[in-house]
């Protein structure tokens, strides 16, 4: 698929999107347009459906209604061009799972793979072609965990976890990057690390949409926020969004979506300004 993604183009647009689990809805209405080239957070209290917005912005979950497209074209084929990058939750990984952080970072590569010769793909893993070997060395490089290559990942810190899912994120070398919630338990020194990585991404041209709960960094960073609470409840410049008045409502928006039994939450936002 030949995807142009020069000029204004917005990076993923979403229009009149409703998702629901067991037909109890999480989200509803959203309307967004991510601008190619700019560094978004999506802020809302626990249980908002900032995940599940991911899962339908990566094409891993169809939305009940509306469309998701990158670029101009449904999100799904960007998924199989592997075009889109996503950073999970570090609790939606399998850690005890037998593999190495080289490994891992590697598995950021399978969508590029498809287009390796087929009898390459066949081959054991270290005769896998330079351009991914290259890739996934650059990645650790920028996170810092190179020198941790061939340790199990069930042997990593918290921290050390999190830097190894945003290198395989990198690996993928994507346009657009979704990242949910990268500063979340991670020391000072970690987080700035990933934040600078960020802003190298974004300066690179690419689009970072990140969830977080880390108001002071998203103000500091971000180039737009989107406050979400099963609708979109704002959208604009940091400054704007995330005032104390802002964040307030948002928690407050929490209470009103408890009758349906999403949303029924203590708002994790953190207010206190940088
Ligand atoms: N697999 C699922 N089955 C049923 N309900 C789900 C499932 N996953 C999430 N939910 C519900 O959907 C709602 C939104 O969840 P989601 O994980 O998207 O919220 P979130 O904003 O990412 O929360 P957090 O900040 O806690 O990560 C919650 O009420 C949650 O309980």
């Amino acid at each position: 698929m030949a995807i142009n993604s020069d000029g204004p183009t917005a990076a993923v647009e979403v229009h009149g999107l409703y998702a629901a689990y067991q037909r109890q809805p999480v989200l509803e209405n959203i309307d967004l347009v991510f601008p190619t080239g700019q560094w978004t957070a999506i802020v809302g209290p626990n249980g908002a459906g900032k995940s599940t917005l991911f899962h339908v912005l990566t094409g891993s979950m169809k939305p009940l209604r509306g469309s998701v497209h990158a670029f101009g074209h449904p999100i799904a084929e960007h998924r199989r061009a592997g075009h889109i990058a996503y950073m999970a939750q570090r609790e939606a990984i399998e850690w005890d799972f037998p593999v190495s952080v080289w490994e891992t970072v590697m598995g950021g590569r399978f969508g590029h793979m498809r287009q390796d010769a087929w009898w390459r793909r066949c081959l054991p893993a270290r005769w896998y072609h330079p351009r991914h070997r290259d890739a996934v060395r650059q990645a650790l490089e920028a996170v810092d965990m190179l020198a941790y290559s061939n340790r199990p990942i069930g042997a990593l810190s918290g921290g050390q976890k999190k830097r190894v899912l945003l290198a395989r994120a990198l690996a993928q070398q994507a346009r657009i990057l979704l990242l949910d919630e990268p500063l979340a338990g991670v020391d000072p020194p970690s987080e700035k690390l990933i934040l600078d990585v960020l802003r190298r991404e974004r300066q690179a041209g690419h689009t970072v949409i990140m969830v977080t709960h880390d108001m002071p960094s998203a103000r500091r960073y971000v180039d737009h926020v989107v406050l979400i609470n099963r609708i979109i409840r704002g959208e604009g410049r940091p400054d704007d969004m995330l005032s104390d008045a802002k964040l307030a409502a948002l928690a407050v928006s929490a209470i009103d979506t408890s009758a349906g039994d999403v949303g029924s939450v203590s708002g994790s936002i953190t207010t206190t300004t940088s």
